[in-house]
């Protein structure tokens, strides 16, 4: 029976409701599936394996085998198949975001502009394939000589989340082949089927069996976590999600020393000085605050704004978001769908806040009646650093406004978290972008706009929200082991 998600795609064959396993499509050895819903409805879309540690193993196999041959092709013949799955992913933008959008939730302009976003990944790896160069080095000693190799580092282990559910794992996997890795992926539990998209498109550009194999699963995804982290066959791990995760999976890696890149949680601290643009300060916030409802990593969760602008920005700020509409995000007028998850954690930060002396500038409430996943876009007024919202991250659509005085106060309360993904810099003083960027503890600042991602620049915090780096030249580096080549008694005498 054709599953409710394939329902209205051009191309149907790209859902699967299995895993992908040595270049097969398989159903679990347990013979369990699970469900996958829509959160707009609630209703069912379909079903995929509950895999266990034995398909894992499977998998892991697999990519272990593949490894043999995947890491001896030149990075040019591994970068033209990265090269066609990005023009794959491109082709198939409409029926990509069709899916995302009906696992995930995401309004049909953010999921189509998450196919492009994954597909730009495997656009810059495919570039970067060829070019990992090694160094030759001068060696101490007359007679020696020494040479670096960049190797590729083996079977990667990547988990993604759910709020980019093709994106997180593009980042990921067009790096790690480009080195000359192979993968296991195991995919989000609520969005499985736009991982396995991933997969069709791979074999269709013609990627070798076992080179990039997915596991589904929802209830056991610990097991599989644990497992991944204890093989000594896996020698990395690449996460996206939670600091409370991605300290786990670091402590679970500890008796195999895994390599590691742990991309965690943020609480982005969004600071508009007095000399800012309104305009400009305002795009920004809605660009980076409301994106996927609210719902990824870089979202501005503190917004900073200095006493002499506060009365205009605020005023601005809501006058644009309730131009916006909530709804299910099929409909190409909404520009917002609902949550995917967690819609409770922002009614508690929100009623926290009120019941705190906040002011209510706009929305603050469920909209029970699209569906029981959505909220309204809310923005809150003179909040306060003892609200949960200054210290924990929403993942949801809310703006709160804080007031600051100076640049020394606004860079204490900034860095006052143990979190450091993004932060936000508005205003039109060089010196002020200069200094306050420098004295934010945070991987990424922008400055002047909403906007942090890109292919061609390092994604990734600092703190408590993880380490390594993804996208940009650095970004195969998280996928790569040094080897050091030494020579020695060269005899270096010669006659002219
Ligand atoms: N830094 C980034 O790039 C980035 C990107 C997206 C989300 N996030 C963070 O993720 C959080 C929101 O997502 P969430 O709450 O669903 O995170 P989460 O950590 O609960 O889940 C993320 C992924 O981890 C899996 N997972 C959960 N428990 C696991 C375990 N024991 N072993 C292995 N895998 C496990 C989940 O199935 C999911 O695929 C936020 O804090 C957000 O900031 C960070
Ligand atoms: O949610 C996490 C990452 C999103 C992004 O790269 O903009």
């Amino acid at each position: 029976m054709t599953p409710a998600i394939a329902t209205g795609l051009k191309d149907p064959s790209l859902i699967v409701e299995k895993s992908y396993i040595n270049g097969q499509w398989v159903s679990s050895k347990s013979d369990k599936v699970f469900e996958i819903q829509d959160p707009a409805s609630g209703q069912v879309i379909g079903t995929c394996p509950e895999s266990t540690t034995v398909d894992l193993e499977d998998a892991i196999q697999a990519a272990s085998q593949a490894f043999l041959t995947w890491r001896t092709l030149p990075g040019r013949q591994r970068g033209r198949i990265l090269k066609r799955w990005f023009d794959l992913i491109v082709e198939n933008k409409e029926d990509i975001g069709k899916v995302i959008t009906a696992e995930n939730g995401k309004a049909k302009g953010d999921a189509e502009g998450e196919a492009l976003f994954s597909a730009s990944f495997f656009e810059w790896f495919a570039e970067e394939a060829p070019r990992i160069y090694g160094d030759v080095v001068p060696h101490s000693t007359s007679g020696g000589r020494a040479q670096i190799l960049k190797q590729p580092i083996g079977v990667c282990g990547l988990i993604t989340p759910w709020n980019f559910p093709m994106a997180m794992g593009a980042r990921k996997l067009a790096a790690a082949l480009a080195a000359g890795c192979t993968v296991v992926l195991k995919s989000d539990g609520l969005t499985p089927f736009t991982s396995n998209i991933l997969a069709v498109l791979g074999e269709r550009a013609g990627l070798p069996k076992g080179v990039f194999n997915v596991v589904t699963a929802l209830n056991n995804t610990p097991a599989l976590g644990l497992a991944l982290c204890q093989s000594d066959t896996v020698k990395k791990i690449s996460f996206t999600g939670s600091t409370r995760v991605g300290k786990l999976l670091m402590q679970q890696s500890a008796s195999t020393l895994k390599k590691l890149s742990l991309e965690l949680g943020g609480n982005a601290p969004f600071i508009v000085f007095d000399d800012a643009d309104v305009e400009v300060a305002v795009a920004s916030a809605l660009a980076s605050k409301f994106k996927v409802t609210g719902q990824t990593c870089v979202c501005a969760n503190r917004i900073y704004v200095q006493e002499g602008i506060y009365k205009s920005f605020s005023k601005r700020l809501v006058e644009e978001v309730q131009k916006y509409r909530v709804g299910v995000g099929s409909d190409s007028s909404v520009t917002h769908g609902p949550l995917t998850t967690g819609i409770g954690k922002t009614e508690e930060h929100v009623q926290d806040a009120l019941s705190k002396n906040a002011t209510l500038l706009l929305g603050g409430k469920r909209l029970s009646k699209l569906g029981p996943n959505f909220f309204e876009l809310t923005v809150l007024g003179n909040v306060d650093d003892s609200m949960k919202v200054m210290s924990e991250e929403t993942f949801g659509p809310l703006a709160a406004l804080t007031k600051f005085k100076t640049e020394d106060e606004v860079i204490q309360r900034a860095n006052s978290v143990e979190v450091g993904l993004a932060s936000y810099v508005m205003t039109n003083d060089l010196g002020t972008s200069y200094r306050v960027s420098e004295r934010l503890e945070f991987g990424m600042v922008a400055i002047n706009t909403g906007v942090i991602s890109d292919p061609a620049t390092p994604f990734g915090g600092v703190k408590h929200s993880g380490m390594g780096r993804e996208g940009s030249k650095y970004g195969v580096d998280d996928y790569l082991v040094l080897k050091t080549i030494v020579t020695g008694g060269i005899n270096t005498e010669y006659k002219l």
